[in-house]
């Protein structure tokens, strides 16, 4: 008889409208981190025979980084409690939330790390980088400065992690805010810069919603492909008696504790 790991879950059911049946596509081709229109074959067998390993007790690490205000923090909300603030609140060294998903029937895990863009919880932040498999760069589409300070985090955030296994994401905030000529004008550079650095582009508004749950479901999706991918990588090689081990992406789930660091680098 074969039970179904959701089945013997700890966890409440995944939220229905976190269910991915279908890959979610791309914002923009001319920088997408792939543009194939459902997810790989291989990767939709070994769900149908669940053949999906330690996948489905996973738990992948997100980090967003970028400019302080640029939105990073009524992102994450707008996404995971859906409300926005209009009254900036500056994050001091980090906050995080999980978000289940179940994506082709396997319950997957994100744990979205909001760190702080003022330069003095940098520090703070910063060591919350390491065992990030995504890597979320925000910058504001009406402030071309945040766009240029992305390489810098980009820099920062591949420091402390391994930079050929990180999936990155360039996403543009306050799209609500800007004038289509504006809009257009920006999005050339960005374009430009996401895929010099192979990020995929995304334009998104917290105000209004506009592709918030569009861009956190292709991540998910992108999240989830990559780690079945690797899974049956490693079971192809693996030999009888290998042990299994359960990893979270961080590697170390005591970080995972809600605290916070008491004190600022300065
Ligand atoms: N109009 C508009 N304002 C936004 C949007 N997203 C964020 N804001 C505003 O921008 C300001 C900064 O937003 P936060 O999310 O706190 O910025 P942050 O990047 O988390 O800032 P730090 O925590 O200091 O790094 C707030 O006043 C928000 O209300 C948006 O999509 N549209
Ligand atoms: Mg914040």
């Amino acid at each position: 008889m074969s039970v179904r790991v959701s089945s013997l879950s700890v966890f409440p059911p995944v939220r229905r409208d976190r269910v991915i049946a279908k890959l979610p596509q791309c914002f923009r081709r001319e920088a997408a981190l792939h543009v194939e229109d459902e997810f790989s074959g291989k990767v939709r067998t070994a769900c149908q025979e669940q053949r999906t390993g330690t996948v489905g007790f996973k738990i992948s690490k997100v980090i967003v980084v970028g400019d302080l205000a640029v939105g990073k923090t009524c992102l994450i909300n707008r996404f995971c409690k859906d409300v926005f603030d209009k009254n900036y609140k500056a994050t001091i060294g980090v906050d995080f939330e999980m978000e289940r998903f179940e994506v082709l029937g396997v319950p997957f895990s994100l744990q979205l790390w909001d760190t702080a863009g003022q330069e003095r919880f940098k520090c703070i932040a910063s060591t919350y980088y390491r065992g990030a498999q995504v890597v979320i760069i925000a910058f504001d589409l009406n402030d071309i400065a945040s766009l240029g300070h992305a390489r810098q985090w980009l820099e920062d955030a591949l420091k402390e992690n391994d930079p050929t296994s990180v999936q990155l994401f360039l996403v543009g905030t306050k799209k609500d805010l800007s004038s289509p000529a504006q809009y257009s004008r920006i999005e050339q550079d960005a374009l430009k810069f996401a895929s010099d650095i192979r990020a995929e582009y995304w334009a998104v508004s917290s105000l209004t919603g506009e592709n918030v749950s569009e861009f956190f479901f292709r991540v998910a999706a992108l999240a989830f492909e990559t780690n079945v991918l690797a899974e049956l990588e490693r079971s192809g090689t693996r030999q009888i008696g290998d042990v299994v081990r359960i990893n979270s992406a961080s590697g170390d789930l005591s970080a995972a504790s809600k605290k916070k660091p008491s004190s600022c680098c300065q």
